[in-house]
């Protein structure tokens, strides 16, 4: 079939992110599915074939570790989520490697963590392996560094990281797929559900609950990670479509299977600015001032310690906050420069007052303007 209208932007995509989830990738008995991953790996080879660049983010490393640790089921522990991990990766990418072998193509693996996509010489660095690998012809196999995650700074789910790669990579088109064939408007298992075969914007997806993830329970994050990816993505000018593993390759040859989530208009964001927006949840609150809340959402200024009354939780410097006024309306979200127990000291005091008393250091914004969001109505600003 030949792809129309819309999905010929997914059919005439020059580079390609596909996410494979954990529930895909796993048998019954809870073993890799190594039937699947050489169908994934032929679907790949003929796109690449076809002169399409491939980057595959794959799941699966906790489920392919727990048989050879002798675990019934995934673990909840991070300390056992990350051994299983660790064993599981290596397994998982040899058999990628193998497979891809078959068809005359090398296997390269990326481990990458929020903090690789949110520091830019860390980012810079995975943008420069990931453009050279697909340069020589290498298909680059990404996975979440779960053994040095920490619960802060985990993605925990692979969508949102496939869509940030998405972005990192530039790519025209983001393939999930996953063990349910599409979003639909209800609980998959009940008969009377629909399948979503389009989503143009947010108001497409009102009404519809996003449940957890079913079936085995070895995947993570259900629907509601695979819709924010799809938002992330979307917003960033990237189209996406969530299929069963099943339609891989009728989703990349365009046809309308699936679920399909078209791509936002407008300017390319920052990929910290994505992440803030959808990915994040504030770890704390700072409470700002009038003029404060004027400077930063009608002025697109940096936050500074003067326009600041109060700030709420335990977070520190380098987390995401929201920014509200003293009603308690979120106005924004942002990268923190200062610990919430360094920050009452400095409220209401100028830039120039705090550098002379407490040194150069002091200059710095609570919150610069680069690492910040605005929101209209509890939402990121388009
Ligand atoms: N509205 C919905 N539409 C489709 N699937 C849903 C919905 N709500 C919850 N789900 C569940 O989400 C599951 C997919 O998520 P998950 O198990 O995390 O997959 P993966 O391992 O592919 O990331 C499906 O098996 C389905 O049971
Ligand atoms: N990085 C983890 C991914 C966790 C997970 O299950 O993700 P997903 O199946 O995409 O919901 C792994 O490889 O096991």
């Amino acid at each position: 079939m030949r792809a129309e209208g819309e999905r010929a932007a997914v059919a005439t995509a020059r580079r390609v992110v596909v996410k494979v989830g954990s529930s895909s990738l796993t048998t019954a008995a809870g073993h890799i599915d190594t039937d699947r991953i050489a169908a994934l790996s032929e679907v790949v080879a003929r796109r690449q074939a076809a002169g399409v660049e491939m980057v595959l983010v794959s799941s699966g490393a906790v489920a392919a570790g727990l048989s050879p640790l002798h675990l019934a089921a995934r673990p909840q522990d991070l300390a056992t989520q990350q051994a299983a991990a660790s064993v599981g990766q290596g397994l998982l990418v040899a058999h990628y490697t193998a497979a891809l072998a078959r068809h005359g193509l090398t296997a390269a693996q990326i481990l990458l963590t929020v903090d690789d996509l949110m520091r830019r010489a860390q980012y810079r660095n995975a943008q420069r392996t990931l453009a050279r690998l697909l340069d020589l012809g290498a298909i680059p196999i990404v996975n979440e560094n779960d053994t040095v995650a920490t619960h802060e700074i985990r993605f925990g789910d692979n969508d949102r990281l496939a869509a940030l790669v998405a972005h990192l990579v530039r790519a025209e088109a983001l393939v999930l797929l996953s063990d349910v064939d599409g979003l639909y408007d209800g609980d998959p298992a009940r008969a009377q559900a629909q399948r979503v075969v389009t989503v143009r914007g947010e108001e497409d997806l009102a009404g519809i609950s996003l449940g957890s993830s079913g079936g085995r329970g070895v995947g993570t994050g259900g629907m509601v990670t695979k819709v924010d990816s799809a938002r992330i993505a979307t917003s960033a000018g990237v189209p996406v479509v969530l299929t069963h593993a099943d339609h891989a390759r009728a989703a990349l040859g365009g046809e309308p299977v699936g679920t399909y989530f078209m791509a936002g208009e407008g300017r390319r964001p920052g990929t910290r600015q994505l992440w803030l927006a959808h990915a994040t949840t504030g770890r704390g609150r700072v409470v700002l001032d009038p003029g404060a809340v004027r400077a930063v959402v009608e002025g697109s200024a940096s936050l500074l310690p003067a326009g600041v009354v109060k700030v709420e939780g335990d977070f520190v410097a380098g987390d995401p906050v929201d920014l509200s006024d003293e009603t308690g309306t979120v106005w924004a979200r942002g990268l923190v420069n200062y610990d919430a127990l360094e920050i009452p000291e400095l409220m209401g005091r100028s830039t120039r007052w705090l550098a002379r008393e407490r040194g150069p250091a002091y200059e710095r914004e609570v919150v610069h303007r680069d690492d910040l969001v605005i929101f209209r109505d509890g939402r990121p600003r388009p």
